[in-house]
């Protein structure tokens, strides 16, 4: 059986709520701000469910011992925002994730051939292979600025098994190229929109999502 891209498109109110919000045109910056935030972090919580660490260990209630499942804190983890639109995704996505590490990546696209080229890397030059590594990106369109993250990652050690998605618009072209690239690996989005226009932008979409969270339209 050959393997295929696990795309979950979660079914929850509020992640619908918060998209509508960001797609809507007149919503003002710092409201989509806003939206981009409750979207990391309800895409993270669905994200993290069989995903993060733990152990079972027995407690001391007041009254008695007890079984209990913590979060398990030693296995390393880590949080990739694609910048400059996956910034807005952080803050939410780090209050469920307090222990990961953070590390930037910049990515631009170049209008006209749509290559994603990098001006700012704080990956460490290698990483654990057992290092869990949230990627977020609120925007997928050709898909060429996520293998260009998924490259990096992988080229200094870390295991693509182990990493989750969080975009909040994917296209199917970077879906498609995502599979070709890797198809064992998973994404967490709010919607899956159909197309790109002639300039590389998704439709509907939400526009431009960087300059929609930091007001540089
Ligand atoms: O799938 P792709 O075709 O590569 O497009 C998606 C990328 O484009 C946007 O970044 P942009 O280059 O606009 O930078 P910004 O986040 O700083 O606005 C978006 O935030 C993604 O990173
Ligand atoms: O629709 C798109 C495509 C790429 N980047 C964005 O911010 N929006
Ligand atoms: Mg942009």
């Amino acid at each position: 059986m050959t393997s295929q891209l696990r795309v979950y498109v979660p079914e929850h109110p509020l992640i619908k709520h918060w998209l509508g919000v960001a797609r809507d045109r007149n919503t003002p910056s710092v409201l989509f701000k806003s939206a981009m935030t409750e979207l990391g972090r309800w895409l993270t919580y669905e994200a993290s469910r069989n995903w993060l660490p733990t152990e079972d260990i027995v407690l001391e209630t007041p009254l008695a011992p007890c079984e209990a499942t913590l979060i398990n804190p030693e296995p390393p983890m880590a949080i990739v925002p694609i910048l400059r639109a996956g910034l807005a995704l952080l803050d939410g996505a780090q209050t469920l994730l307090p222990l990961a590490s953070t590390y930037h990546l910049g990515l631009v696209r170049n209008e006209e051939t749509l290559e994603a080229t990098c001006y700012l890397n704080k990956l460490p030059e290698t990483i654990d292979s057992n290092t869990r590594i949230l990627i977020l990106d609120p925007m997928l369109a050709t898909g060429g600025s996520m293998i260009a993250a998924l490259e990096a990652l992988i080229e200094r050690g870390a295991n693509p098994e182990l990493f989750r998605i969080i975009s909040v618009v994917a296209a199917h072209p970077a879906l498609q190229k995502i599979n070709q690239y890797n198809p064992n690996l998973i994404i967490y989005t709010a919607m899956i929109d159909p197309d790109l226009n002639e300039q590389g932008y998704i439709v509907p979409g939400l526009g431009d999502a960087g300059d929609r969270a930091f007001g540089t339209l």
